[in-house]
């Protein structure tokens, strides 16, 4: 479904023209389709329709309020890795029955609120967070519900930065040791072990890495359940893929089948935690060209958002298509599209075919609904840009963009000083 379309040359998100969100808003901002994200949300929750699953949307794709609203509505949960993220989701009215909590770093304010809410568990990624997590709860006089989240050392065949299920990651349970730790978690008072969790990376593009790791899981169940431990849930984390350019990832429901094909002998409730699959086309960044320069042998597109809005293609060298806003007859160039940020990375394509836009032309840099604005920051004090939520033919601000004041709201000239 693409609600991101062109009508008349020009380009939509559902039934509102970008250049009317551009003169309104203005640029750069990121821009949403609700239709797309429930869309994405509810193709991906139905395919495992027959078999009992939670779906918990990963907040840290994108952690808009509205957004967490939307996917509650829709039923689903939450994975949250920081009590900040937490904190949205509770405000978003999420069931805490339905928000499993990840991260390798738990703090203990955040084990706190994470058991004050009574939250559905806790994916545990070692033993010394399982003891912390313990003595929290016997203070607090609760019974901590977790999973471990096991460390399959499976290669997801995905971008350096972005996988974790190998053995030399910081992430997850050895899968060696992960079975005496449960026999001992078993016996631990104040800890109830409920599910056993894997993630293995973002960004996947093929089925075997997930099957691969969930027949890993599968033999450390079933060794479990011999053992008397029957656990309840297992979590196979998130990473299903989406295209960006010319890659074909799987689709939720290819990947629904093989999953609930490799594990129907299992009888227990699947939980999932898909991030980018669910919002990453169903948004884009919008830009406006501010000026063209010629360099040694290449022309430099320079628009207005920058590596502090989108940082991907400059940590990933990620692709991202650009597309004009206003599609007219230029000639094409191999160009560079820059950001105006002071470093070289400062990139969003390198050596790319596009049209000989103008200053003052838009465009659209798909794909950024996932890991796009969480990730922005106030480098070069630059104000982070406003989001905006499509519906049909109407559209809202959901987070107005920065001022020049928000950026020094928090900072403070000490005494010593005035
Ligand atoms: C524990 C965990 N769950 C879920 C996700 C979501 O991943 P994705 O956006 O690739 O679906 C991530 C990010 O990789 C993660 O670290
Ligand atoms: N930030 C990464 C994904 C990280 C996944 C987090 N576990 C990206 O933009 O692709």
């Amino acid at each position: 479904m693409h609600h991101f379309h062109y009508k008349n040359n020009k380009l939509y998100a559902e039934g509102v023209p970008l250049t009317e969100i551009a003169e309104a808003v203005g640029t750069p901002c990121y821009i949403y389709s609700q239709a797309t994200l429930t869309h994405h949300f509810k193709v991906f929750d139905n395919a495992f329709s027959d078999v009992p699953h939670l779906t918990c949307y990963s907040v840290k794709a994108n952690s808009n309020i509205a957004l967490l609203k939307l996917f509650a509505s829709l039923g689903g949960g939450v994975d949250v890795v920081s009590g900040g993220e937490l904190f949205r989701a509770l405000k978003a009215d999420v069931s805490p029955k339905k928000i499993v909590f990840s991260g390798v770093g738990k703090t203990e304010d955040e084990i706190k609120m994470a058991l004050e809410a009574d939250i559905l568990m806790f994916n545990v990624e070692s033993e010394a967070e399982l003891e912390t997590i313990h003595e929290i709860a016997s203070h607090l006089g609760k019974i901590a519900p977790i999973a471990l989240r096991v460390n399959p050392d499976i290669d997801p065949k995905t971008h350096p930065y972005i996988s974790t299920g190998l053995k030399k990651s910081k992430f997850g349970i050895d899968i060696k040791i992960a079975e005496q730790l449960y026999l001992k978690a078993n016996h631990i008072p104040h800890i109830r072990v409920i599910g056993i969790d894997c993630h293995i990376g973002s960004q996947l593009t093929l089925l075997s890495p997930f099957l691969d790791a969930l027949e890993r899981i599968k033999l450390l169940y079933q060794k479990l359940e011999a053992q008397g431990l029957k656990l309840q849930y297992l979590d196979l984390g998130g990473g299903l893929g989406i295209p960006y350019g010319e890659e074909i990832p799987p689709h939720p429901t290819e990947y629904a089948q093989a999953i609930k094909a490799a594990a129907q002998d299992l009888n227990c409730t699947l939980i999932f935690e898909p991030g980018r699959v669910i919002v990453g086309n169903a948004g884009i960044l919008l830009t406006k060209v501010l000026y063209l320069k010629q360099g040694k042998g290449k022309t430099f597109i320079i628009v207005d958002a920058a590596m502090n809005d989108l940082i991907r293609p400059s940590l990933y060298h990620a692709h991202h298509e650009i597309k004009p806003v206003e599609k007219m007859e230029r000639p094409l160039v191999v160009a560079d599209v820059v950001g105006p940020i002071c470093e070289t990375g400062d990139f969003f394509a390198q050596g790319r075919k596009m049209p000989l836009v103008q200053s003052g032309d838009l465009l659209a840099i798909m794909s950024a609904g996932a890991y796009g604005f969480v990730m922005s920051s106030n480098y070069n004090s630059r104000p982070r840009v406003a989001e905006v939520l499509v519906n049909g033919d109407r559209y809202q601000v959901i987070r107005k963009r920065e001022c020049y004041e928000d950026l020094i709201r928090l900072e403070k000239i000490p005494e010593w000083m005035a």
